[in-house]
């Protein structure tokens, strides 16, 4: 089968919604041609959608996989409440349970995938639900153990930790939401977060300040996306009303939500984490928000991790779409037998 990358509204794959908890879910679906191995979620990040996962989806549908990437809660097809507790860690973990029993069954299990956020998210799910994950892999994301200290990411900044994380600091206030509004806003900023540049190689985002506003005009191809990608991506997040970016940003709203949560959580069940299903970990050499050193440590939460990594930017799955396809196979094919 054709396993090239996925082109927007492509006919090799379905487009479908389901109710999922109160909310419209709406998902990418391959089905594979022969019969079906195991069925895989691909978790997306920020700012992403399902669309984010099309190098993939094809080449895991030719492995014999039944794909389900949802466009996740805010995003694209998909609802966006105005509760942010809907955008919280265990309100989302809790969305791709059901959406996955849709799928396989009170009694069934899937293999589960993320990038990014997506990342985040599935390192939690496994934890939540280890009885519905056959295997867990994450791009980029590295595992940020149970949070129970309720410390605010500006003090953990002004203190001079984690200055890779300071552009959330302004994606979690009011500006990006008020000021990217409307397709022509919107298609400049995809531009500066898939890498354009301008005349003097200025850049439109970086991960101490975030949107650089000011330098959004100089910004001009080539970047990570081609011309019909980029549409798509306007088209997609011009679905919800102005202001547009309300959903996807509100990811960076919860901080709070999730460390009350998990705390509590903690208190009942403890903090210990251990992954027994196996686990794989592709990191990105030049992700500027989750560098490799980020994952210092790690392997101890895991009995059977792999830890490979790929020559690419945040945006590996695009950028190095080959190698991360080929790594994910060999792992599928060694842990599934
Ligand atoms: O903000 C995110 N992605 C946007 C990247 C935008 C970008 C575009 C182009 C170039 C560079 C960057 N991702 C989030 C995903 C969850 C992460 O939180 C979990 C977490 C911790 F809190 C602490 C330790 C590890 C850990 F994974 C925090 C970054």
């Amino acid at each position: 089968m054709d396993t090239s990358k996925l082109k927007p509204n492509d006919p090799r794959v379905k487009y479908e919604t389901k109710q999922v908890r109160g909310k419209t879910y709406s998902y990418i679906l391959g089905e594979p041609q022969g019969p079906k191995v195991e069925t895989i979620f691909l978790i997306h990040g920020w700012p992403d959608m399902a669309f984010g996962w099309r190098c993939q989806i094809p080449y895991l549908m030719s492995l014999g996989f039944q794909v389900v990437a949802p466009n996740m809660v805010g995003y694209a097809g998909t609802d966006a409440p105005e509760d942010l507790k809907e955008y919280s860690f265990q309100s989302v973990c809790a969305d791709i349970v059901a959406l996955a029993r849709e799928f396989v069954g009170e009694k069934g299990q899937i293999v589960l995938g993320g990038h990014d956020w997506g990342g985040a998210i599935v390192w939690r799910v496994a934890y939540y639900y280890p009885e519905l994950i056959k295997a867990v892999f994450s791009v980029c994301t590295p595992l940020n153990p149970i949070n129970t200290k309720k410390v605010r990411l500006e003090n953990i900044i002004a203190a001079g930790g984690l200055p890779n994380f300071k552009y959330q600091l302004q994606l979690g206030g009011p500006d990006v939401q008020a000021r990217i509004q409307g397709k022509d806003m919107l298609r400049k900023f995809f531009l500066a977060l898939f890498g354009a540049r301008g005349p003097g190689g200025e850049t439109g985002f970086n991960t101490s300040e975030g949107v650089l506003f000011d330098n959004l005009d100089k910004l001009r191809p080539p970047l990570l996306l081609d011309e019909q990608e980029l549409e798509h991506y306007v088209e997609q997040y011009s679905l919800h009303g102005p202001p547009e970016m309300r959903g996807p940003l509100n990811w960076y709203r919860t901080r709070e939500i999730n460390s009350e949560q998990e705390a509590e959580h903690a208190k009942k069940n403890g903090s210990a984490m251990k992954y027994e299903m196996p686990a794989l970990f592709i990191s990105a050499s030049r992700d500027s928000a989750l560098p490799p050193a980020m994952a210092k440590g790690m392997d101890t939460f895991y009995t059977d991790l792999t830890r490979t990594e790929v020559n690419a930017s945040h945006w590996a799955l695009a950028e190095a779409g080959h190698e991360v396809n080929r790594q994910i196979g060999q792992w599928l094919n060694k842990v599934l037998g």
